[in-house]
Formats: structure tokens, sequence, C-alpha cells
């Protein structure tokens, strides 16, 4: 009843984690959120305490899903880390309970749950809401999300072009030298961004890289950093001009700097554009703010754990 719990390294969480498999699950997951006659799905807004001498948080991501009987809890550090470049700027650990018992079973590391499910999300909202024809990719910051965001966007569509900007150059240059495509490489956000069709910001700045007026008319930007009250990776032109997609009403309403700061009206949930109950405006110009939810780590973190056992 009460053994010990299995602990999975980040090797072996990473080889079954295929985007494959996620997105479906992600897909489900998100709709059932959304749908507010549906009790199938618990999640409370992220809880986030500061680790005031580190520049730090620790959140605490919670999720049970009735269906699957899955009970997660994955805990994540972040970091503002504009600095120094040889500390991690996330860390996160994911816990799976028996539901009945309550006993922790499994302990895995989350980094790459935590970088594939992101990604995957991402490219849930590009499948939606980028322009039909889209050619140019762009990504702004070249850090862990970056290349599981390149992956799965080149696994997904066929860019004609993919464009890298991040505020070091040598950054930049790093991560083309390390993806198997080519990739431009850009000195300046603002060229960089000139005529994208989808631009993702995976930046850990806590001030606006991407501007309105350099965005192309009805382009899709995927905005995965700024998850902080205080923190922006968009300026206000962009969040007035854009129709604003979330994960979340509620965590984007408490976590999204981008959101609240500049008063910008929330129009969907990607759940609510999955289900059908909200359009998905792919001719304006679109922004999903994501800010990651627990759900996403608990269908994550089943797979694997799913995945394992089998194995075993
Ligand atoms: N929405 C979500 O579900 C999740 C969001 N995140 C957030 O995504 C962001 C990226 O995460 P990682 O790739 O793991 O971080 P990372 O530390 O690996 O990479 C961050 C990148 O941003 C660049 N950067 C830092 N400050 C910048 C600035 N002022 N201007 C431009 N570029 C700058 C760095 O040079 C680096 O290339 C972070 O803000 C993180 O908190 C992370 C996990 C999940
Ligand atoms: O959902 C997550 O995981 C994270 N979200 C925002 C900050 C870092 C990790």
């Amino acid at each position: 009843m009460t053994e010990q719990p299995v602990f999975l390294s980040n090797d072996v969480v990473a080889r079954p984690l295929s985007y494959d498999d996620l997105i479906p699950r992600l897909e489900e997951v998100l709709g059932k959120f959304s749908r507010s006659d549906s009790s199938d799905v618990v999640q409370p807004v992220r809880s986030v305490i500061p680790i005031k001498n580190h520049s730090g948080f620790l959140g605490m991501m919670p999720a049970y899903i009735a269906h699957e009987d899955t009970l997660c809890m994955k805990m994540v550090a972040f970091y503002r880390r504009e600095e120094n470049l040889n500390l991690p700027s996330t860390q996160a650990t994911v816990l799976l309970f028996n539901p009945e018992y309550g006993n922790v079973t499994v302990v895995m590391d989350g980094t790459d749950i935590t970088h594939k499910r992101t990604a995957a999300v991402s490219a849930i909202s590009a499948k939606l809401l980028m322009p039909a024809q889209s050619d140019v990719l762009c990504i702004l910051g070249c850090g862990h999300q970056a290349f599981s965001h390149y992956e799965i966007f080149t696994q997904l569509f066929s860019f004609k072009e993919v464009r890298v900007w991040s505020r070091r150059l040598e950054t930049a240059e790093r991560f083309a030298a390390g993806v198997p495509g080519p990739v431009k490489v850009f000195s300046s956000a603002k060229e960089a961004v000139h005529g994208a069709d989808i631009i993702v910001t995976v930046t850990t700045s806590s001030e606006p890289v991407l501007f309105g007026e350099w965005v192309k008319p009805g382009a899709h930007v995927a905005a995965v950093g700024a998850c902080r009250p205080d923190w922006r990776e968009l300026d206000d032109v962009l969040m007035r001009d854009a129709v604003i997609y979330v994960d979340s009403r509620d965590g984007a309403a408490v976590e999204s700097g981008d959101i609240i700061l500049s008063g910008a009206d929330v129009f969907a949930e990607l759940g609510e554009v999955l289900n059908g109950t909200r359009p998905a405006l792919r001719n304006k110009t679109t922004v999903f703010k994501s800010l990651g939810m627990g759900i996403q780590d608990a269908v994550a973190a089943k797979l694997v754990f799913d995945k394992w056992k089998s194995s075993q």
C-alpha cells in the first residue's frame, strides 16, 4: 500500500515523452478545463512564494484529473537570470500520488516535462491561431524553451525560414549551431520580427522584448516568459491591438504582467477554442499568453509513468 516511491531521473523521463502522444492528451485536458460544467479536472491557480535572497520563486502546481484518476503536483522554482548564465532559470520536480491512499508513488525530474509540455501547448495555439500561410518563424530568447519550441514547431509545421534573436548574440549563435536545420541569427529583435508569421517569446526578461509596432498584422505570438504580475515580454501596443488568448483566465488575471499591466481583455482560453465555444480569429493578430498549468504536467507525467511501467 505505501511502498517507497519510484524515482525517475530526467534521462528516463525524456525518453518516452513524445509530442505525438502529448498533443492529443493536452488538447483533451485543456478542453475539459475550459468547460464550465466539468468537475473532471481540478486545478487551482498556482501558489507562488518568493525566494527573496535569490530573486526566485517557488510555485506549487497541484492537479487532479478524475476520469483517469491522476493526482499530481509539480513544484517549480524559477528565477530572473539576467546576469548569471551559469545557473538554471527553472527547476521542476513532479510527484504522482496514489489517489486512493494519498501516498506519493513516483517522484520525477520535471525538466523535460516542463520543456515539452510548454512547447506542445504553444504549438497547439499555433495550430489554432497562426495565419493559414505561415512561412517565417521567429524565436526571441535562445534558452531551453527555445530548443523545445524549435523542435516541435519544425516537426509540426513547414517554415521557409526560422529566425532567432537573444539578448546576447553568442547565445543565439550557439542555438543556431545546436539545432538540426538552418536558422538565421539576428542581432536586433526588431529586424528578426519583421515580416514573421509566428513569433515565440521565450526569454527571462521582465521588460518588453516585443513591440506591437514591429509585428506584422495577422501574425500569431506565443508568449511564454514573463510569468509574474510585474514582468513583461510584450508592450502595451501589442497587448491592446491583438486578440488575447490564454491557457487559464484565472491564472492570467493573477500572474501575467502583460495582461494585468496593459489592462488587456482576455478573449478566450485555448480550451474554449478547442471546445468550439469561442472562435479562433486566425485573420487577426493574436497573442497566446502561456503561464503553464498543473494539468499539463499531470497528463505528461502520467504518460511517462505508464510507458515506464510497461517497459519494466
Ligand atoms: N509558460 C510556461 O508554461 C513556462 C514558462 N517558462 C518561462 O519561459 C522563459 C524561458 O525559460 P527557459 O528557456 O527555461 O530559460 P533559459 O534561461 O534557458 O533561457 C532564457 C533566454 O532568455 C534570454 N534572455 C534573458 N534576459 C533577456 C532579455 N532581457 N532580453 C532578451 N533575452 C533575454 C537568455 O539569454 C536566454 O536565451 C522563462 O521566463 C520561464 O520562466 C518556463 C517554463 C514554463
Ligand atoms: O508552468 C511552469 O512550469 C512554469 N511556469 C512559469 C514559470 C516557470 C515554470
